[in-house]
């Protein structure tokens, strides 16, 4: 059995948990170490897990520490791991936007077997959506046991070019929050023409669910599915056409764009503020 350790217990380590146990991971094989006592206290009651206040006390006999704090507090966890890290030599797997393999060679040994993987939040449900690349240090058989961790809460794909992980984040880290932030809106202007919300919400939600299913299970483009919805000279071309004038393709085009640099930002940062050697 695999022992996993997450460092840091929030939003996405609860999501990757919570997904991981209802695939039939053993809570038993899981600790987590997080700071903040309500939050621990929350991780052990909802899923059974071992927690610690001390990431070295979680991280001690793991086989595999994920790094799930966010990228600006990653560089404080070295002091803390570097002992242990030289002793147990676990697989680091970190999901923390923008930080690149070199930097947590730097930090945390160049000799560790290093993957950085970007989920996303639907984890929860077992519908995440992770790119993962490596570094030279992996070997098959780790690069298939990190697969796995991801493949049990969704979808995996290797990332070749690992300049490419500040796209797969723009598209799929932070995607969800794009898809409901359009449900907002949808639901919004539907409110506003008198639709009541809880009306609005349910067909809204669902009609993004029946769209990513169709997405996912039909095998077809989704050119190919948008244009079965549209009718010549009927509703959704009319909506589609202000879509377009409003300059849809742009809007998203400068929204991965916005995304993609603020993961490459998030890493010059943290080099900006190490000591030149
Ligand atoms: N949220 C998302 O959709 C996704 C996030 N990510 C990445 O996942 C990482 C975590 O994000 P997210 O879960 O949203 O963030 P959260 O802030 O929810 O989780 C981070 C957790 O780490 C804890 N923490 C802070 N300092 C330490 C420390 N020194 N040692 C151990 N734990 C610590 C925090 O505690 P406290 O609150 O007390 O500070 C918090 O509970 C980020 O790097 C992010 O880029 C990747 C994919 C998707
Ligand atoms: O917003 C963020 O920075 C993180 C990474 C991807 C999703 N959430």
């Amino acid at each position: 059995m695999t022992r996993l350790a997450f460092i840091g217990g929030g939003n996405m380590a609860r999501s990757l948990i919570g997904g991981l146990l209802k695939t039939g991971a053993a809570a038993s094989s899981i600790r987590v170490a997080e700071p903040q006592a309500q939050a621990r206290e929350a991780l052990g009651r909802e899923f059974g897990v071992a927690t610690f206040a001390e990431n070295r006390l979680a991280a001690e006999d793991a086989d595999i520490l994920l790094l799930a704090v966010k990228p600006q507090v990653m560089p404080a966890l070295k002091a803390e791991l570097r002992d242990l890290l030289q002793r147990q030599r676990p697989m680091l797997v970190s999901i923390a936007a923008g930080v690149r393999l070199d930097q947590l060679e730097r930090w945390f040994g160049s000799h560790l077997p290093i993957v950085r993987c970007m989920p996303n939040t639907p984890a929860l449900i077992g519908a995440g959506a992770t790119g993962l690349c490596a570094n030279a240090r992996v070997s098959p058989p780790q690069k298939a046991q990190a697969q796995h961790i991801l493949d049990a809460v969704g979808l995996t794909r290797w990332i070749g070019d690992e300049a490419l992980m500040d796209t797969v984040t723009a598209l799929s880290g932070s995607g969800p929050a794009y898809f409901f932030a359009l449900v907002e809106a949808l639901e919004d202007a539907a409110v506003a023409q008198g639709l009541p919300r809880e009306t609005a919400r349910a067909l809204a939600a669902q009609t993004c669910l029946g769209a990513g299913r169709m997405l996912a299970e039909s095998g077809e483009a989704p050119g190919e599915l948008r244009r079965r919805v549209t009718s010549p000279n009927g509703t959704t071309q009319a909506a589609l056409e202000s879509f377009a004038a409003d300059g849809l393709a742009r809007i998203a085009a400068n929204a991965i764009g916005a995304a993609t640099r603020r993961g490459a930002e998030l890493a010059a940062e943290l080099d900006a503020k190490e000591p030149r050697p």
